[in-house]
């Protein structure tokens, strides 16, 4: 008789750059996940920030690199779902966190016909605020859509109160056969900076993304004017900064389309930031002016 081995619960978290993904994980591990859990986190770009910002114990973190749109399906996504299924003792349940750019349809079809895992649910996250952005943009609006599709769970967040969701989602809500889970945003919501985001321009272009490493940091105030400066082609930016390497002090920064969140830190040794756009050239511009003010604040 042949042995087969119990399948493996996924959870996945999936939504479009900056929708709520990190921040809904660490909210359950801080509730409590199952022992034995394995937690995948798969961060576009070089460096895996969401990674870093997840509070849980390192061994047990797999982190997936420049895990940009659907590169992760082919390659390195694959081959670490290989590598886990062959894992003894089995983990109890992995939990898979997206890039904010991945064709989730495609991950949870490759989970659906998997010996080794099955779907437990696939979580999508949306904010309600960039519905009516995301919609138009031709671009983010294909990447979006199939996201909430292929929703088993729908968390639509940053609603306002007494706002009808923009027309766009409320057609993809009215459609889903997912049970929908609303949250309101905070009647004080304290960003340190919102600006109405500009239309993205370069249309044309696709996704690039770009980091900045270094020992020193930017003031708060220089970096969130200049980040605001780029809101034509930046969709995402986040990461640490380093204030005071001595005293790990420093801040977290998480800019998303127009609006920016800095809060202070004291478990930073170096400056780490990575940020996504559409414009490779402007994108250049933007790291090499943090690159110098970074050695601007060194000398
Ligand atoms: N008001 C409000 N803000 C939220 C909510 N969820 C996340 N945020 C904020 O949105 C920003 C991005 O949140 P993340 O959890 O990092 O988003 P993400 O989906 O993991 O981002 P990527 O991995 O870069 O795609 C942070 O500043 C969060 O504090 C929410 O439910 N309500």
């Amino acid at each position: 008789m042949s042995y087969e081995p119990k399948k493996i619960p996924v959870v996945l978290l999936s939504g479009f750059l900056g929708a709520g993904k990190t921040t809904a994980l660490n909210r359950w591990i801080q509730a409590g996940i199952e022992p034995n859990s394995l937690i995948i986190v798969n961060d576009f770009g070089q460096l895996n920030i969401d990674a870093e910002l997840i509070d849980y114990e390192d061994e047990q973190i797999i982190r997936l690199q420049n895990g940009c749109v659907c590169c992760t399906l082919g390659g390195s996504m694959a081959e670490k779902m290989a590598e886990i299924g062959r894992l003894s003792p089995a983990p109890s349940q992995v939990y898979m966190e997206l890039s904010g750019i991945a064709d989730s349809a495609k991950i949870v079809d490759m989970i659906r016909v998997s010996q080794r895992f099955v779907l437990r649910d696939n979580w999508c996250f949306v904010d309600a605020s960039l519905a009516a952005q995301h919609s138009v943009d031709e671009l983010v609006n294909t990447v979006w859509e199939r996201q909430i599709q292929s929703a088993t769970q729908l968390v639509i967040n940053r609603c306002l109160p007494q706002q009808p969701l923009a027309v766009p989602l409320a057609d993809l809500v009215e459609k889903t056969r997912a049970p929908v889970h609303y949250e309101m945003m905070p009647t004080m919501e304290s960003a340190t900076s919102i600006r109405p985001a500009p239309a993205i321009a370069d249309a044309s272009s696709g996704w690039h993304s770009l980091s900045v490493e270094s020992e020193y940091g930017i003031q708060e105030r220089v970096l969130v004017e200049l980040l605001q400066s780029y809101a034509d082609t930046l969709y995402r930016a986040k990461g640490r900064v380093c204030l005071d390497a001595a005293a790990s002090k420093g801040y977290v920064v998480q800019y998303t389309r127009g609006q920016c969140h800095c809060s202070p830190t004291f478990q930073v040794q170096k400056t780490q930031l990575v940020f996504i756009g559409r414009s490779l050239e402007k994108l250049q511009r933007l790291q090499q002016k943090l690159q110098a003010l970074c050695k601007k604040n060194q000398d």
